[in-house]
């Protein structure tokens, strides 16, 4: 069963939501981006998450202090690097954490095994802002990754329609929405009900 990350919540409704739902993880962005929140309100908002959702932070060059900030006001469990972090970085840290890579072309790929992190989140690269853009990449680029399938998350462009392939073919630990449980820029609770259920309905060739 492919886990799911909802990302870029902001409001009680759609947390709890997600929650009910089978999210396995919920993400709040702290980047520039239309659905950045301060960490006082991912705060909040972690106050209605059980212990077995898990609260990532998502980042894009962040300063050490902001992120060791964040983690300690909003309790995160994850970090996630969403721009140019360096390996050495996110490794000083020292947070459980999850980097994300724009894929343009297979050399993208090919820069995930620098890193040694809990999860690699395959996105397509950002228009206005660094991720979030609803686009989806080419997901054959991922046929020759040395990774194991476990550790991955698959985002970028997803949505009810096309997470089962997305499933069927790359065959993730996980997918990651924002763009395709939205409606007219807002977050839509049935939408996020459909993507949850679809995901984690959706059937992955090579092991079930
Ligand atoms: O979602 C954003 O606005 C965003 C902005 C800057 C950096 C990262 C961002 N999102 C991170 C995510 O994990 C998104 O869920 C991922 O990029 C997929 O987004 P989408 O294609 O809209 O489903």
């Amino acid at each position: 069963m492919a886990r799911v990350k909802i990302c870029g919540l902001k409001e009680e409704e759609h947390v709890q939501v997600a929650i009910e739902a089978g999210a396995t993880w919920i993400g709040f962005m702290f980047a520039p981006s239309k659905r950045q929140i301060s960490f006082e309100r991912a705060a909040q908002l972690a106050q209605q998450i059980p212990s077995h959702v898990k609260k990532v932070g998502v980042f894009v060059n962040p300063t050490e202090e902001q992120v060791h900030q964040a983690v300690q006001v909003a309790e995160l469990d994850y970090v996630q690097y969403h721009g140019n972090e360096e390996a050495q970085f996110i490794k000083n840290l020292g947070y459980p954490s999850i980097k994300a890579f724009s894929i343009r072309s297979y050399e993208d790929v090919e820069k995930a095994s620098k890193y040694d992190v809990d999860y690699y989140l395959f996105d397509a690269p950002g228009t206005d802002f660094a991720g979030g853009s609803g686009k989806v990449f080419d997901w054959s680029l991922l046929d020759q990754l040395s990774i194991s399938k476990e550790r991955i998350i698959l985002a970028g462009g997803l949505n009810q329609e096309n997470v089962g392939r997305a499933i069927a073919q790359v065959e993730p630990f996980g997918v990651d929405v924002s763009s395709g449980v939205e409606r007219d820029g807002v977050k839509n609770s049935e939408l996020i009900k459909q993507f949850i259920e679809t995901a984690t309905t959706s059937i992955s060739v090579a092991k079930e």
